[in-house]
């Protein structure tokens, strides 16, 4: 019997979060991703950690990414000052060949940001649908102040952005929040022409905390593919994960 689409899926994911483990060297300091991917990689990380093969050092991006590296006892750091990453793996929405990111779906797109730009190395793990032409089929979500959304919601508007509040999961009456209590807005543009244009234009609106566009940020891709493992990196032919050498 075939696989089905979301059994498929799956297995890419599975596959790009190990070939993300040849990225982690002992003694790191590891940023912790958020979503379905990251939490596949995390648990292998702790498993890893469990066994004594590994000793590591991590921040999370959400608060569900924080609960799973505890439940294996990954050490976990509190934000401050000084504090780098050597390596952030996460994973992403829609991505494009110049490795422009959307992220943000799962609404961890803000502290997610702040540890890819406190990264010195941003390695996404995704599963073939996430590799795309053009970025914008995939809602850009923006974390939004509550006092500002109406206005914030206008202003998107204006841009084309056919602007929607992210309901709440369990109950739909509700308007979802992030794990800093903003509200999230997901944005309907379909076709990003320019995102690094977007980008400033969205920066500007005073109540927008973070946009779910990550530009420059990723170091690399790793992209499941059937059985396969493909490393992207700007600018280069993809290669193969188990042969790629420029390890951090
Ligand atoms: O806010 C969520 C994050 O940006 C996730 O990394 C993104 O939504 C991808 O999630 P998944 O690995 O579950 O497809």
């Amino acid at each position: 019997m075939q696989p089905s689409t979301q059994e498929q899926t799956d297995k890419e994911k599975q596959l790009a979060a190990t070939a993300a483990m040849r990225w982690v060297r002992d003694g790191m300091v590891i940023g912790l991703g958020s979503g379905s991917t990251a939490a596949q990689f995390i648990t292998l990380l702790g498993q890893e950690l469990r066994d004594g093969k590994l000793r590591i050092q991590a921040t999370a991006t959400s608060v569900a990414s924080e609960t799973l590296a505890r439940s294996f006892g990954i050490p976990l750091l509190e934000p401050r000052r000084g504090l780098r990453f050597d390596l952030t793996v996460d994973g992403a929405d829609e991505l494009d060949d110049q490795l422009r990111l959307i992220k943000g779906g799962g609404g961890a797109l803000l502290r997610e940001k702040v540890l890819a730009t406190a990264s010195d190395y941003l390695l996404i793990i995704a599963d073939s649908s996430k590799l795309v032409p053009q970025l914008g089929q995939f809602p850009l979500p923006l974390e939004v102040v509550p006092f500002a959304l109406p206005w914030v919601l206008d202003a998107v508007d204006a841009l084309g952005g056919a602007p929607t509040v992210r309901p709440d999961k369990q109950n739909n009456q509700e308007m979802a929040r992030t794990d800093q209590g903003n509200l999230l807005v997901d944005c309907h543009f379909k076709a990003l022409a320019d995102p690094e244009q977007l980008a400033l234009q969205l920066q500007a609106i005073p109540g927008i905390v973070e946009h779910g566009l990550f530009l420059g940020l990723a170091s690399a891709v790793l992209i499941g593919k059937g059985e396969q493992v493909v490393v992207r990196k700007r600018g280069a032919e993809p290669v193969n994960a188990m042969q790629f050498t420029e390890l951090p």
